[in-house]
């Protein structure tokens, strides 16, 4: 990974192709890159939250986001999402920009999407959630909770809900923010799992964590802090450690 001042090139390998249902690339010819950010930045509220950002993945590919609080992790990922525009710089997925809106149509169908504010629809049982695919939901261990209302899911039966969703919906592109967050120790070798799974088809994954996750030859971008480091309660209690 080369880092240019606060910019980030991040280059991620191609494992194995396997495209699925993608349109066939002819050999011979060099094989652009599924998703490439070229020099993106992200500006929100007239505040700059990314900058020069410059990361590409083939089919396959995974990318770690780490980093401090309001480093920008998920802005990254509303960002690949379309929820938010690169202020400067593009995004391109296969080629054409996604922000072109006949491109973004087909894009958005690429996606899917956890965050920890997805919620599940809560007046829904837990099937009709992922529609009716009941044997996903026992592989994520809710078999029993199928006809339970969501709302009595408790958190971390709600995030294996949303994995369960990931796998109903199955589309190539994951966007994960904070996949791990209230599962057990089965939970997070779920993930692990349905993530390697998905890439030997060609998906590609994408997560911003501050946990610990295990991903084969995942690259890691680890984006900068916006601000000057301050003191802090921390900082403050280590010094009374030593003195
Ligand atoms: N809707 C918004 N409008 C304007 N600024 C926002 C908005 N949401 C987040 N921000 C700002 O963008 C910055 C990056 O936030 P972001 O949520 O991307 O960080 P993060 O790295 O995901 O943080 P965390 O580790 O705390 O989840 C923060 O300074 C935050 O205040």
């Amino acid at each position: 990974m080369k880092q240019q001042e606060r910019g980030l090139l991040v280059i991620l390998h191609t494992k194995r192709l396997d495209l699925g249902s993608c349109p066939k690339i002819s050999l011979g010819k060099p094989q652009i890159p599924r998703l490439l950010l070229r020099n993106v930045s992200c500006m929100r509220n007239a505040q700059q939250i990314l900058r020069h950002v410059n990361v590409s993945s083939h089919d396959s590919g995974a990318l770690v986001l780490t980093g401090t609080n309001g480093s920008g992790k998920s802005t990254f990922l509303r960002m690949l999402a379309g929820f938010s525009k690169p202020s400067a710089g593009e995004i391109l997925w296969n080629g054409p920009d996604i922000t072109k809106s006949g491109t973004f149509q087909q894009y958005k169908l690429q996606l899917n999407w956890i965050s920890l504010k997805n919620a599940t629809k809560e007046r829904f049982t837990v099937l009709d959630n992922i529609g009716k695919a009941h044997l996903t939901l026992e592989l994520m261990g809710l078999g029993r909770l199928v006809k339970e209302k969501s709302r009595m899911l408790s958190m971390g039966q709600r995030k294996r809900l949303q994995l369960a969703r990931l796998l109903a919906i199955d589309r190539p592109i994951w966007l994960l923010d904070e996949p791990s967050v209230a599962f057990d120790d089965e939970g997070v070798r779920l993930l692990e799992y349905i993530i390697a799974e998905h890439r030997k088809k060609g998906g590609i994954v994408i997560v911003a964590t501050h946990l610990p996750i295990e991903i084969d030859d995942a690259m890691i971008l680890r984006l900068p802090p916006r601000f000057p480091r301050k003191m802090t309660l921390i900082d403050m209690l280590d010094r009374a450690d030593i003195s």
